[in-house]
């Protein structure tokens, strides 16, 4: 028989590393990450402008069933991002306004969902910030076992308890707990850079001088003609 746990663990980023990614959002995260850790832009933003950046609880779920968020509230510290994901594909409401008020309650910042989510126009008004892969007025029950804080697969990537989770419009980025802080210092270097280049280009210039491009389109073969 499998082997379903509750696993209380203390493991988080630090609240400094995790503001940090925060500020420098999902796409330059994956960018400082040698651009890994893209979950899949199936799961989607419910609400226009959250930017988070949290530590990891997940939960694995059997499909149609929301038992195990609710044993996963209680191992929620502030500042965390619970991560669902089902044992098989499904697209079912598993949490809506009354699950988020609790685990907010408990300081949880947001929700990564590899399912469905509801009572997305009250989680506006909540300003409680979920990206999932479906809306869906389809309702769950609370009857089967599962594990909270273990690895689980969410939009394709692993996500481990205590990894980052960066989350914004653009989509959703894991970055492994080990690697948070140096993928920070690659993003903020990165942010820099891109403040130059954002300077050069609002004057004028052209990216096709910037990055020296023009000598690549004439070895691809890329020829001007001119026309009066
Ligand atoms: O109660 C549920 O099963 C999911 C839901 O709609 C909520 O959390 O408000
Ligand atoms: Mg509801």
């Amino acid at each position: 028989m499998t082997r379903h746990v509750v696993v209380r663990t203390g493991k988080r980023v630090s609240e400094e590393v995790l503001k940090g990614l925060a500020e420098a959002g999902a796409s330059t995260a994956h960018e400082a990450d040698g651009r890994r850790g893209a979950v899949s832009p199936d799961l989607r933003p419910i609400q226009a402008g959250a930017r988070i950046a949290g530590s990891a609880v997940t939960v694995s779920c059997h499909p149609g069933d929301n038992l195990m968020i609710h044993a996963a509230v209680e191992q929620v510290r502030p500042g965390d991002v619970v991560v669902v994901t089902t044992t098989s594909p499904s697209t079912d409401g598993m949490l809506g306004d009354l699950l988020a008020t609790s685990l907010r309650a408990r300081g949880a910042i947001g929700v990564v969902l590899d399912a469905g989510v509801r009572d997305v126009a009250e989680l506006r008004e909540m300003g409680f910030p979920v990206w999932s892969r479906a809306v869906s007025t389809q309702g769950t029950v609370k009857a089967s076992p599962g594990s909270v804080n273990v690895p689980v697969v969410v939009g394709g990537q692993v996500v481990s308890p205590g990894d980052a989770i960066v989350a914004d419009d653009d989509g959703v980025v894991v970055i492994p707990h080990e690697r948070a802080a140096a993928v920070l210092a690659a993003a903020r270097a990165r942010t820099a850079n891109e403040d130059a280049k954002r300077a050069r280009l609002a004057a004028g210039e052209l990216g096709l001088d910037m990055y020296h491009l023009r000598p690549l389109l004439e070895e691809l073969g890329v020829v001007y003609v001119d026309e009066p």
